[in-house]
């Protein structure tokens, strides 16, 4: 089932929760909803669903208006970061749940029951432990059960809602492999909401990236990470250092004394410049004097101390401290270091030290002008 989102607004009070959100989603596709706490991700499930009502806009399932269907008859399965399973009734039971209370008409055999709760246990591989209770379960294994009893009776949609939120790092990782690997074999159209942006990034077909109840952009994972349309995006994909500066005819001029081409400024007269640079897109070098300078005598790195290097695993991640900044400048991080990544093998090759001076310079790096500002 497909699903179209057009033009819906919520407001809560004086609280603008969602604004003017249009979404397209295709039949079979797993979307996950990014964005940080409170910019309106679960509003705009719930309105999905049903469990809420948009002020303007309206939800088409498969192209049927659904403004007036109930809850109920939507065909909606969902699951919830706090999914409580009936304490009570065991994994087969909770699974059965849903097929047991269908009106008399509907409601299948208890054969069929059967079958279907156990080949739906297999599928989330717990099949051998259907005679459990919930508190017999580990936090991972409740969620696996809270997924086959939305499964049970067969919704269009899925809706998944921090589903792995309360679960620890290795088991959400595990989880969000095993998500996809269902998903590809049962192609429901699934919506996922998440504010961790590696768990979008891994599981979905496209990710929608929403601050403050409106889309900034939307597209696959690639798309998204390889192009960042707004400096919250690039902001909230990962770690990312902020150098400001002013842009001129294809040039940008940074704070840092730093001086880059860039075809984002090609427009640019005199205008303010942020340049967001990725830690691992920074290349670093050991300081000499001149080096960091292009044939013109221009500098195209900063020169910074090591203050600190974290070797873990197979990255070094160095923090530094600009050596020349103007007075105004306020770059990199809010405290004003700078972070590069570069392997821990390179780390131990250029036999690096804390307090040496090095040379950092970006490989790759995404200005945004604000003409707003310039002179
Ligand atoms: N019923 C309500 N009454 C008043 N305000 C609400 C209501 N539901 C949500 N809000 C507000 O709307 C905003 C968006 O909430 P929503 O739950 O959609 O955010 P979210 O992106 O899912 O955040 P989180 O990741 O923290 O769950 C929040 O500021 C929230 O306080």
């Amino acid at each position: 089932m497909s699903i179209e989102i057009r033009n819906v607004s919520k407001q809560f009070g004086d609280f603008q929760a969602l604004r003017d959100v249009s979404l397209d989603i295709k039949s079979g596709e797993l979307i996950a909803l990014l964005g940080p706490s409170g910019c309106g991700k679960t509003t705009l499930l719930r309105i999905i669903a049903g469990l809420e009502t948009a002020d303007v806009g309206t939800i088409h399932f498969s192209g049927e208006d659904t403004t007036d269907v109930h809850v109920r008859d939507r065909n909606v399965g969902f699951v919830f970061q706090h999914y409580a399973l009936f304490r009570h009734m065991t994994v087969f039971e909770n699974v059965a749940f849903g097929l047991r209370i269908k009106p008399r008409k509907e409601r299948p055999s208890e054969a069929v029951i059967k079958e279907k709760v156990m080949k739906l246990l297999k599928l989330v591989q717990l099949d051998w432990i259907a005679d459990r209770f919930p508190s017999q379960l580990s936090g991972g294994q409740r969620q696996r059960i809270a997924l086959a009893r939305a499964l049970a009776v067969e919704p269009k949609v899925l809706l998944l809602d921090e589903p792995f939120g309360a679960l620890d790092a290795k088991v959400r990782k595990e989880l969000r492999r095993w998500l996809r690997q269902l998903h590809d074999e049962l192609h429901v159209t699934s919506i996922f909401v998440t504010h961790d942006q590696e768990e979008a990034l891994e599981v979905a077909d496209r990710v929608v990236v929403i601050n403050q109840g409106k889309i900034e952009q939307e597209g696959t994972p690639q798309q998204v990470w390889d192009n960042p349309a707004t400096p919250f995006v690039y902001g909230f994909l990962g770690d990312v250092n902020l150098f400001k500066g002013r842009a001129r005819d294809g040039r940008v001029y940074l704070d840092d004394g730093m001086q880059m081409d860039s075809s984002d400024a090609s427009g640019a007269h005199d205008s303010q410049a942020f340049a967001y640079v990725r830690p691992h897109d920074l290349e670093v070098e050991r300081y000499s004097p001149g080096q960091n300078l292009d044939a013109q005598g221009r500098p195209t790195g900063i020169v910074a101390q090591l203050s600190r290097a974290i070797v873990v695993g197979p990255i070094a991640r160095l923090e530094l401290i600009p050596s020349e900044t103007t007075p105004n400048a306020s770059n990199a991080g809010e405290d004003g270091l700078i972070e590069a990544q570069i392997p821990a093998q390179q780390f131990k090759d250029m036999g690096l030290r804390e307090g040496e001076t090095l040379v950092v310079t970006p490989r790759r790096a995404k200005v945004f002008l604000d003409e707003a500002a310039g002179i």
